[in-house]
C-alpha cells in the first residue's frame, strides 16, 4: 500500500532545498522548509519568488499557478513546525555530520509513520538510514540542479527500505512531472560516479596548465556540446559539494583515480566555492563572469 501525501518538509534551504520546495508546491503538496537561520529562509523564499516569477516571464507557468504554488511554501528556523509532514527531504551541506545531527534532531519531532528522505548526492543511504529511528521508512531521493529544469531524480534504497517508502517515492517523483532511475547505494551513485570525476579531470587538466578555464570550458562545450563547461558546472554545483563528492567516492572506492585534485582542495579551503559565494574558477561579483586562472 502506498502512502498518501501532502505535506514535504525540507531540511537546507540551500540551491536544492528551494529547487525541491518549488516543484513540490506547483504539484500541489504543501511544504515547509527549515534551515538554521531565518535569513536563511527569507533568503529561500525570495530565490524561490525570483524563479517562480522567471517562469511567469517565459510563459511557462501563470500569474494564478505562481500564486497558489507561492502560496503553498512556508518556512521557519524552527524544528517542531516539521511535526506534521508526511515526508521530509534533507537537503543540508553534503557532510555526514551535518546530516547525523540533523537526523537527531528531527526524527523525534516526526510523526512515527513519515517518511524520511536525503537528496545527498553521495554519501551511503544505508549508513545514514542506520542513524535514524526508522531506517526502513528512510531512502535517497536524489533531485539534479536546477531542480525546476532538470527532468532526472534517482532513487535509492538503503538495505533496510520497505516497499511502500519506495512506492511513496516514486509515486512523488511521478506527480513532480520528472522521471526516476534507480540507482544502487554505491558511493555517489549513477550521475555522480560518472559526472564528478569528469569534472575532477578537467581540474586537473587546468591544475596541470594544459588549458586556462576558459579554453577547458569552450572545449567541452563546442567540442563535446556540452550546456556549459565543467569548470562552470563544477562553481555552478558548489565546490564544496565537488569536493566532498570526491572525498566519498576515493574512500568509498579506494581507488586512487577518484583522488581530489589538490587544486580543488585549494579552492575549497580558501572558500571560493563557485557561484554561492561569488568566486570558484569564475569572478561572480562583476557583471560578467572572470575566470579566477
Ligand atoms: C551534483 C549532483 O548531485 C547532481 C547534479 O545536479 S549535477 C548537475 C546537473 N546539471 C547540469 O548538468 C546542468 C547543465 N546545464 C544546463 O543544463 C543548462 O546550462 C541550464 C539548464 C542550467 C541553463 O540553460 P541555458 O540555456 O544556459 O540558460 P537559460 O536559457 O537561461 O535557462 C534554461 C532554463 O533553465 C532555467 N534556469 C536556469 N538556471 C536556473 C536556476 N538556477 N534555477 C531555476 N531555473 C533555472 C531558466 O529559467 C530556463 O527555463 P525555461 O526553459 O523554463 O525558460
Ligand atoms: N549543488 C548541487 O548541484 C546538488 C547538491 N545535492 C545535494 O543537496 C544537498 C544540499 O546541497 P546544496 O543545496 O547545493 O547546498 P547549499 O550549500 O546551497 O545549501 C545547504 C543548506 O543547508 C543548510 N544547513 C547546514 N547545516 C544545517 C543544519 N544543521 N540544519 C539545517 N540546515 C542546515 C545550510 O545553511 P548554512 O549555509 O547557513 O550552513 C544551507 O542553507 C547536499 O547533500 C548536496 O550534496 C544534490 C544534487 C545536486
Amino acid at each position: 500500500m502506498s502512502t498518501v501525501m501532502k505535506n514535504i518538509g525540507v531540511i537546507g534551504a540551500g540551491q536544492m532545498g528551494c529547487g525541491i520546495a518549488h516543484v513540490s508546491a506547483l504539484a500541489g503538496y504543501k511544504v515547509q522548509m527549515y534551515d538554521l537561520s531565518k535569513d536563511r529562509i527569507e533568503g529561500a523564499l525570495a530565490t524561490i519568488n525570483g524563479n517562480l516569477a522567471r517562469q511567469v516571464g517565459n510563459g511557462k507557468l501563470s500569474e494564478k499557478e505562481r500564486d497558489a504554488a507561492l502560496s503553498l511554501i512556508s518556512g521557519s528556523s524552527d524544528v517542531n513546525d516539521l511535526a506534521a509532514m508526511d515526508m521530509v527531504i534533507e537537503a543540508a551541506t553534503e557532510d555526514e555530520s551535518v546530516k547525523r545531527k540533523i537526523y537527531a534532531q528531527v526524527c523525534p519531532v516526526l510523526k512515527p509513520e513519515a517518511l524520511l528522505a536525503t537528496n545527498t548526492s553521495s554519501l551511503s543511504i544505508t549508513r545514514l538510514a542506520s542513524t535514524t529511528d526508522r531506517p526502513e521508512k528512510f531512502m535517497g531521493i536524489h533531485f539534479m540542479n536546477p531542480v525546476p529544469v532538470m527532468k532526472l531524480v534517482e532513487l535509492v534504497r538503503g538495505i533496510a527500505t520497505d516497499e511502500p517508502t519506495f512506492k511513496a517515492a516514486k509515486d512523488y517523483v511521478t506527480a513532480l512531472e520528472k522521471t526516476a532511475t534507480v540507482a544502487e547505494d554505491f558511493p555517489a551513485f549513477i550521475v555522480n560516479r560518472i559526472l564528478l570525476p569528469m569534472i575532477n579531470e578537467a581540474i586537473y587538466t587546468l591544475y596541470e596548465g594544459v588549458g586556462s578555464v576558459e579554453a577547458i570550458d569552450t572545449a567541452m562545450k563546442l567540442g563535446a556540446n556540452h550546456p556549459m563547461g565543467p569548470l562552470q558546472l563544477a562553481d555552478f554545483i558548489g565546490l564544496d559539494t565537488c569536493l566532498s563528492i570526491m572525498q566519498v567516492l576515493h574512500d568509498g572506492l579506494a581507488d586512487s583515480k577518484y583522488r581530489p585534485c589538490p587544486l580543488l582542495v585549494k579552492y575549497v579551503e580558501a572558500g571560493w566555492l563557485g557561484r554561492k559565494s561569488g568566486r570558484g574558477f569564475y569572478d561572480y561579483r562583476g557583471e560578467t563572469p572572470v575566470p579566477t586562472r
